[in-house]
């Protein structure tokens, strides 16, 4: 117990505390807490500490023998007592963290109706749409710094799994917590439940959200509209992050929002912003230049249009003209490369397409021109997987992009492991080890050669923990390009292969907390540099970092007059 911490004062006694996750200590209570709260009697003799408690914890959570039965052991811990959930993760967070997090946390949506056990976070459902505001101040927090918010429409490369995606804002507040240090009593997970088109979720029995198909459209729009104002009204100052929406909605949603409120979508700017951080380190390593790279995507979408304009970005602050920057980089989608010539792409798809022109020489089978094509007439050294579609790039693919590229860089992003356009043992063996890999999953390490290679997870969870906390240690009012392109640049600068040219590609989740507080300042400073948060010194931006970052310890507890 930290006894230097000020205590806690309750204002109520009883099985009550026991109840409430936030507050819970369990065999944790001290004698004198016991007597005083009325506890004696409801939990065992024995007062133990958060360790000792850990080690049982960690005991039994060894004696599950698959990751859906493991993530709901934690997912009940994290339910009946917050700080003995994040105390356990914490010291086992390489191991926890594909559990609580990609990929088992797909699994865990996929499941979400048959598994659910105990309330957490909000359920906004359309019928309830005159009562967002009474919903709103139900929620059991009552002073909320972060929300995830999901529509459950593009779960990871699942699809559609209605009120099932809340898995998602669950397992990225855990990271918001136990990477970023932001107290799980600031935390908030929100789905806006506006039905499913999944045939499936509205066929079985056991589905618990609202039995409908999707609303769309201005239905749709309105609602999210009524939503967000009335969250702001809320709480004005919450870092409001949008997580798997589908393509659709979530660009205009980001369009319409993110210069009216703290706001970003994670699988556009989150996405780009540790790609972007990969990539430069990577470039470092190779003692090259962003710029210098020709790069080709694999799905044109959310995630694939946000890197690429950050890469777009980057580039031109090398020092090449944006028109140069973007004929440097390819876009493949269900209908082949983007060109200008063709109907019907998103606004964002066709600020990212290639001319008639740039084309004109290239050798291809027919008008839509292939990823196999792309490669072999760019000549890409840079390929970029996010297409949700597993299996995409073939031997064929990387065996041609290996040709002209000796080092190529290929990054498999889609999620979750099942959805991977190939895995790294494929992708490694057929460079024989020369390409560099970093994969959106969690993957084992592969050896070729009698070498080792670790292999980097590109995910969004480098950089959202850092981006939280460095908002919330400034203040700040908006989540802007600058701030993001900071923490990209910040991540780079974690990388171990970035600045000693050996080592893995991103840094070891080990450090991922030390990660999230320099990436936290990057963002921080960014943000005071445009205007969006009160100017103050490093010293004082680094305080009020370390300040703001929560550790899993039980406070002391005091009992006010009733
Ligand atoms: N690693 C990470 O941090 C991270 C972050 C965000 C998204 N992702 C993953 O990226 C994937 C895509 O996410 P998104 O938000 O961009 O989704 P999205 O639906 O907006 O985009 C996917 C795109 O891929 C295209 N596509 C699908 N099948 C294809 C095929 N066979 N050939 C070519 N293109 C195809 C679709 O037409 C679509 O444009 C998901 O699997 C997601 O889990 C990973
Ligand atoms: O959730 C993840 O693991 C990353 C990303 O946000 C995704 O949608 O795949
Ligand atoms: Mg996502």
């Amino acid at each position: 117990m930290d006894d230097n911490k000020r205590p806690l004062y309750l204002p109520f006694a009883g099985p009550a505390i026991l109840e409430s996750p936030l507050l819970n200590k369990g065999t944790g209570f001290s004698e004198e807490e016991r007597i005083f709260f009325n506890l004696e009697g409801l939990i065992p003799w024995e007062i133990e500490t958060i360790e000792e408690q850990v080690e049982r914890a960690y005991q039994q959570y060894t004696n599950f023998n698959n990751d859906l039965d493991k993530h709901i052991y934690l997912r009940n811990i994290q339910d009946t007592n917050e700080t003995l959930f994040y105390r356990l993760v914490h010291n086992h967070i390489s191991e926890m963290m594909p559990i609580i997090y990609t990929p088992t946390v797909g699994l865990a949506c996929e499941r979400f109706s048959k598994d659910y056990r105990r309330n957490r976070g909000l359920f906004i459902s359309y019928p309830n749409k005159d009562r967002i505001e009474e919903m709103l101040n139900n929620a059991t927090r009552q002073k909320v710094k972060v929300i995830v918010l999901t529509d459950g429409e593009r779960i990871l490369g699942l699809g559609d799994q209605g009120i099932g995606g809340m898995g998602i804002p669950i397992g990225k507040l855990s990271l918001y917590t136990s990477c970023g240090g932001i107290s799980p009593a600031y935390c908030l997970p929100i789905t806006l439940d506006v039905g499913t088109d999944n045939p499936h979720l509205l066929e079985d029995p056991m589905y618990m959200g609202w039995r409908h198909q999707r609303i769309a459209g201005q239905e749709y729009n309105d609602f999210v509209e009524e939503f967000m104002q009335a969250v702001h009204r809320r709480w004005p100052e919450a870092l409001i992050q949008f997580e798997d929406f589908a393509q659709k909605n979530a660009m205009p949603l980001l369009e319409r929002y993110k210069d009216q409120y703290c706001t970003f979508n994670d699988d556009i700017q989150g996405t780009a912003a540790v790609t972007v951080g990969s990539l430069l380190a990577a470039c470092k390593a190779a003692k090259t230049q962003l710029c210098e790279q020709r790069i080709t995507f694999l799905g044109a979408g959310s995630a694939g249009c946000g890197i690429a304009e950050a890469i777009i970005a980057q580039m031109v602050s090398e020092g090449i003209t944006e028109a140069q920057a973007r004929a440097q980089v390819f876009m493949v989608d269900r209908w082949g490369l983007l060109q200008d010539s063709m109907p019907n792409l998103l606004p964002f798809q066709q600020k990212l397409t290639q001319s008639a022109q740039a084309l004109a020489h290239w050798q291809k089978a027919d008008e839509n021109i292939s990823l196999l094509d792309v490669v072999n007439n760019a000549k890409p050294t840079v390929l970029i997987g996010v297409s949700g579609a597993p299996g995409l790039f073939t031997e064929e693919i990387i065996r041609a992009m290996h040709q002209h590229c000796p080092r190529p860089i290929v990054f498999p992003l889609s999620n979750p492991t099942s959805r991977v356009e190939a895995t790294p043992k494929n992708i490694l063996h057929w460079t024989n080890g020369e390409a560099l890999v970093a994969t959106g999953s969690p993957f084992e390490p592969v050896v070729v050669n009698d070498i080792t290679y670790q292999i980097a997870q590109c995910n969004n969870s480098f950089i959202f923990p850092g981006i939280g906390l460095g908002v919330l240690s400034c203040g700040a009012s908006r989540v802007s390009d600058e701030m993001l392109m900071a923490s990209s640049r910040a991540l780079a600068e974690c990388s171990p292969l970035g600045q000693h040219g050996t080592g893995s590609l991103l840094p070891d989740l080990e450090h991922i907390q030390s990660v999230s507080k320099f990436i936290a300042f990057a963002v921080a400073k960014a943000a005071i540099k445009q205007g969006y948060a009160l100017p103050c010194s490093d010293e004082l931006l680094q305080q009020s970092i370390e300040d703001n970052f929560w550790k899993p310890e039980y406070r002391r507890y005091k009992r006010t007059s009733f």
